[in-house]
């Protein structure tokens, strides 16, 4: 399975929803879609399902040989942004209509189901009412319906909202599972850090535009213009002394003999480091990275209108 989507854009009448937006997700990987409410995450995920078609760019899904300008029903496994079940019928009556509706036998579906009802610890509840159960719960099983069938790609419209943390990580280890049954994962999400744990690739998004994509390590290097490093040392250094340093483009005072410090742009670590020996034995030396929450908030304040960008 392969994605290729090329500068696709939607318009809702005034609203310019998806501008010029091109990605490509590879076989087996784990794709996010970030961004503010209204980015245009959920505009990208009904073009790509079929609901609606892009206004201009191209949608490539590349599976065994065959191309489709849409993801075809039978390889897709989706977790709309409304969702339905039916709330009156038991866990284990909306899983197997839903299966059966994809094609699968009721004991293939039983089998499938037992798994992960276990792994979302509902097996006890598999014959209580849908609208018996927790919002978290109902949501689990939604993620199950979507799974069931065993789609080439799985799609997901937030599938952590309305999860507490515990409920989040549930999901992340599903979606771990998901990948390692050789599935393809897109995903739509606001919670970063469960993002930034399982992601291979992510897009952020604002505006319908594209802001920053790739991996973390990738979206690192091209958020974070600064280095910053901890640093404690053996004795008491000033600020005076640190401002002298032509590796130091600043530095904040820490509790103890401890400083953060800005490199200077073109500032090797090493030679930094060599200077600040001159001062004082070093006991600690820790490069900061910024976690895909800070990278999304730096990137998002450059475009707000008036912004940076
Ligand atoms: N059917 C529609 N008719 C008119 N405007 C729409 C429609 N669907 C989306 N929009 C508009 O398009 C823009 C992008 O919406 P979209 O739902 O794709 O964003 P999103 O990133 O998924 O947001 P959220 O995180 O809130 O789900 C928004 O301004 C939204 O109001």
């Amino acid at each position: 399975m392969q994605l290729i989507v090329t500068a696709i854009n939607k318009a809702y009448a005034s609203v310019q929803a998806v501008k010029q937006v091109s990605f490509q997700i590879n076989s087996g990987e784990i794709f996010a879609l970030l961004g503010p409410n209204g980015a245009g995450k959920s505009s990208i995920i009904r073009m790509l399902v079929g609901m609606t078609r892009p206004d201009s760019g191209s949608i490539m899904i590349s599976y065994q040989d065959q191309h489709y300008d849409h993801v075809p029903r039978r390889l897709l496994g989706y977790l709309p942004e409304d969702r339905g079940l039916y709330p009156d019928k038991s866990i284990e009556k909306n899983l197997l209509y839903l299966a059966q509706l994809h094609g699968l036998t009721k004991a293939q579906a039983l089998t499938e189901m037992d798994g992960w009802l276990q792994v979302f610890e509902l097996t006890e509840r598999r014959h209580d009412e849908l609208k018996q159960l927790s919002k978290g719960n109902q949501q689990k099983v939604q993620l199950i319906a979507a799974v069931l069938h065993q789609p080439a790609l799985v799609i997901l419209d937030e599938p952590f909202s309305g999860l507490d943390p515990i409920n989040q990580e549930k999901v992340v280890e599903f979606l771990r599972q998901l990948k390692a049954r050789g599935m393809t994962v897109i995903l739509s999400a606001h919670q970063m850090a469960m993002v930034e744990k399982l992601a291979d690739h992510m897009l952020l998004m604002a505006h319908g535009q594209v802001v920053l994509a790739g991996t973390l390590e990738h979206i690192r290097a091209q958020g974070q213009s600064q280095r910053q490093m901890k640093v404690g040392f053996a004795a008491a250094v000033s600020m005076e002394q640190l401002q002298q340093l032509s590796g130091i483009a600043s530095a904040e005072a820490l509790s103890g003999h401890y400083w953060l410090l800005t490199l200077a742009d073109t500032v090797t670590v090493a030679l930094c480091l060599q200077q600040l020996l001159q001062l004082a034995e070093l006991t600690q030396v820790e490069m900061q990275t910024a976690d895909l929450h800070q990278l999304y908030l730096a990137a998002m304040a450059k475009h707000q209108p008036g912004g940076a960008v």
